[in-house]
């Protein structure tokens, strides 16, 4: 139950949020944390599209990108304030200005992935609509115009290229413990 701050009662916020690139494997090593710690996971797309009623490709489709990041913009507001376990954002999210403000004094971790290992495991794909018509261009467009605004909002980054999930679900929950550890003295 949120408070009248807008914030979750009780809520301590996440235990850690992954942001990264469409590819980056911010789903997949969500999940694998959530196993782990045992705790719930979470995924803003997963939540936009709930809401929706809608997948994010028709949600493009039938009513543009911008309607999609107010969407996701108040998806992780929300995620923020009442979830207290693994949170995986969708890959553009922090192209937002105030979801940027709102990541300020969480656990921010950022899955780098390369040009080629993003377009192997993207694919070819329609589930993923900003990269529909030339998937490796429009990758290497959007690594390269967004790696600076994952670097400003992560605390740590993490390297995923020739990795395996559960290689980079295990260098993210120690690199996040040790950082628990080192706050907690
Ligand atoms: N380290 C990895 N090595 C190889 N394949 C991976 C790795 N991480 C994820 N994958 C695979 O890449 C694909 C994309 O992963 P995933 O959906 O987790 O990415 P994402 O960062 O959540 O992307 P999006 O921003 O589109 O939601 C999946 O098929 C997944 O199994
Ligand atoms: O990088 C992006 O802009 C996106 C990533 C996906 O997670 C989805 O949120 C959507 O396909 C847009
Ligand atoms: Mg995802």
């Amino acid at each position: 139950m949120p408070a009248a701050d807008g914030s979750a009662a009780g809520s301590t916020g996440p235990r850690v949020v992954l942001v990264g690139p469409m590819g980056a494997g911010k789903t997949t090593v969500a999940g694998l944390l959530g196993e782990r710690w045992g705790l719930p996971v979470r995924d803003t797309d997963a939540d936009v599209a709930a809401s929706a009623g809608q997948s994010i490709s028709d949600l493009f489709v039938d009513h543009g990108e911008a309607h999609f990041r107010a969407l996701e913009r108040d998806a992780v507001a929300l995620a923020l304030a009442e979830h207290d376990g693994v949170l995986a954002l969708g890959g553009g999210a922090v192209l937002d200005p105030a979801t940027r403000e709102l990541l300020a004094g969480h656990p921010v971790v950022f899955l780098r992935v390369g040009l080629s290992d993003a377009v192997k495991r993207v694919g070819l794909g329609t589930s993923r609509p900003l990269l529909v018509g030339g998937v490796r261009a429009r990758v290497k467009a959007l690594l390269d115009e967004r790696a600076p605004v994952y670097e400003a909002v992560a605390t740590l980054v993490v390297d995923t290229d020739d990795r395996t999930p559960d290689d980079v679900a295990d260098e993210v929950a120690r690199r996040v413990e040790a950082r628990e550890q080192e706050e907690a003295r």
